[in-house]
C-alpha cells in the first residue's frame, strides 16, 4: 500500500434512530476483509451504538479501531475531540482501508466535513462520501416538516408566527450535505407511500445525491464505500441552515439517563415505554436492561413510539448488571414525570 494513498472516510449522518448503527453494522458484516476504523459520536451519556458495534464481533473492525467520542455533538467539538481522534487513528493506521464516522442524530454534518479541509487531515484522508440515513416511516408520518396548511392558518391569524422547527432544520442540513441517501425502514411503508416518500426525498436532497431504499440499512459496500466524492473539495454545493453562523440547534434538545431496576416482565415494561413516549413526545429511547433471572442483557430501542427489544449478549462477569435508558426529546421534556414513570 502506498504511503501517499489517502484513506477514504465516510461520514454517516441521519436523524435520531434512522438506522445509522444498523447500516454501519451491515457494512462491516459485508466488508469483505477491508480493515475499517469507526469513530462514533452519540447524543446522550450511555455509549449504546459503540457497544452494539463492538459486540457484533466482525473481523473487519476490531475493538481497538473503534473510537467513541462522547462529549457532546461532534459538530461542536470538531477541534477538541475529532481532530485528535483522527490524528491518533492515522498514527497507528498504516493498514487501515477505510474510516467510517457515525455522527449523532442531532449533528450537523457540515462543520465536521469542513474539518477534512484542514491541512493536517486533507493530506492523509479524503471524504469518500457523506451518507444520510433517513427513516422513511418518520418522513411519511410528517415528522420533519410542519403541516403547511396548519402553518398558513396560524400565520393568517397572527402574521408574527415564527417558523422555526429544529427537527426540520437538522434533517434538512443532513439531506443537503449527502452524496448518498439511504432511505431506510422501507419495510414499514406500503408500495405507494414508499414511492411517494422516495420521490420527495430525491427532490429535497442535494442535486447529485443518489437515493437507495433499504431494509435494515442493507446496501452493497461497493456502492456505499466507493462514492469517491472528494466531498472536502465540494463544500459550496452543500448548503446549511447554519452557514455563516456559529449558532446550532442542540439547545433545542434534551437528553438524560434513567437507571432502571431489574425487570420481572420486560414485555410489559416495553409496552409502558411506548405509552410514556407518546404521552411525553419523546424522540428516542435506548439502552440495556437487566431482566431478573436472565443471563443476557436486554437491548431496548425506541424511535418515537416504535420499540424493538432483543437479548444482545451475556452480561460479562466484570460488569455490573445495570439497567440504563437514554431518553432524548425536544427541550422541555418533563424529566421528573418520565423518570418516575420509567422506574
Ligand atoms: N422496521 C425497521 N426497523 C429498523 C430498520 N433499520 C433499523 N431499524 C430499527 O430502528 C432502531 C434504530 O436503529 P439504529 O440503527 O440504532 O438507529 P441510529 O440512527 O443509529 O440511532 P441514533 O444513533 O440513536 O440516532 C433499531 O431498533 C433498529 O433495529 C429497518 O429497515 N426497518
Amino acid at each position: 500500500m502506498s504511503a501517499l494513498r489517502k484513506i477514504p472516510a465516510t461520514i454517516v449522518t441521519g436523524f435520531l434512530g434512522a438506522g445509522k448503527t444498523t447500516f454501519i453494522r451491515s457494512l462491516l458484516e459485508n466488508a469483505g476483509g477491508r480493515r475499517i476504523a469507526l469513530v462514533i459520536n452519540e447524543f446522550g451519556d450511555v455509549g449504546v451504538d459503540g457497544d452494539i458495534l463492538k459486540s457484533c464481533g466482525v473481523e473487519s473492525c476490531r475493538d481497538e479501531d473503534i473510537v467513541e467520542l462522547a462529549n457532546g455533538c461532534l459538530c461542536c467539538t470538531v477541534a477538541d475531540e475529532f481532530l485528535p481522534a483522527i490524528e491518533a487513528l492515522l498514527k497507528r493506521s498504516d493498514a487501515l482501508d477505510h474510516i467510517i464516522i457515525e455522527t449523532s442524530g442531532l449533528a450537523l454534518p457540515k462543520p465536521l466535513l469542513k474539518a477534512f479541509d484542514w491541512p493536517q487531515v486533507r493530506a492523509r484522508v479524503t471524504v469518500d462520501g457523506v451518507i444520510a440515513v433517513v427513516d422513511a416511516a418518520a418522513v411519511a408520518d410528517g415528522r420533519f416538516v410542519d403541516d403547511a396548511e396548519k402553518l398558513a392558518a396560524e400565520r393568517a391569524a397572527d402574521p408574527a408566527v415564527a417558523h422555526d422547527n429544529p427537527l426540520e432544520e437538522v434533517y434538512q442540513d443532513q439531506l443537503f450535505c449527502a452524496d448518498l441517501v439511504v432511505l431506510n425502514k422501507i419495510d414499514l411503508l406500503d408500495p405507494d407511500d414508499a414511492e411517494r416518500v422516495s420521490r420527495s426525498i430525491a427532490a429535497a436532497a442535494r442535486g447529485r445525491a443518489k437515493v437507495i431504499a433499504t431494509e435494515e440499512g442493507r446496501v452493497d459496500p461497493a456502492i456505499a464505500l466507493g462514492l469517491e466524492a472528494g466531498a472536502e473539495d465540494d463544500l459550496a454545493s452543500r448548503p446549511s441552515h447554519h452557514d455563516g453562523s456559529e449558532a446550532h440547534d442542540h439547545d433545542d434538545f434534551d437528553s438524560f439517563v434513567v437507571e432502571v431496576p431489574p425487570l420481572a416482565d420486560p414485555a410489559d415494561y416495553v409496552r409502558r415505554l411506548a405509552e410514556i413516549t407518546e404521552r411525553h413526545d419523546v424522540l428516542r429511547m435506548k439502552g440495556f436492561l437487566d431482566v431478573a433471572g436472565k443471563p443476557m442483557r436486554l437491548l431496548v430501542q425506541g424511535v418515537g413510539a416504535r420499540f424493538r427489544q432483543q437479548y444482545d449478549r451475556l452480561w460479562r462477569a466484570d460488569e455490573a448488571r445495570r439497567g440504563r435508558l437514554v431518553v432524548i426529546g425536544q427541550k422541555g421534556l418533563n424529566r421528573d414525570a418520565i423518570e418516575a414513570a420509567l422506574r
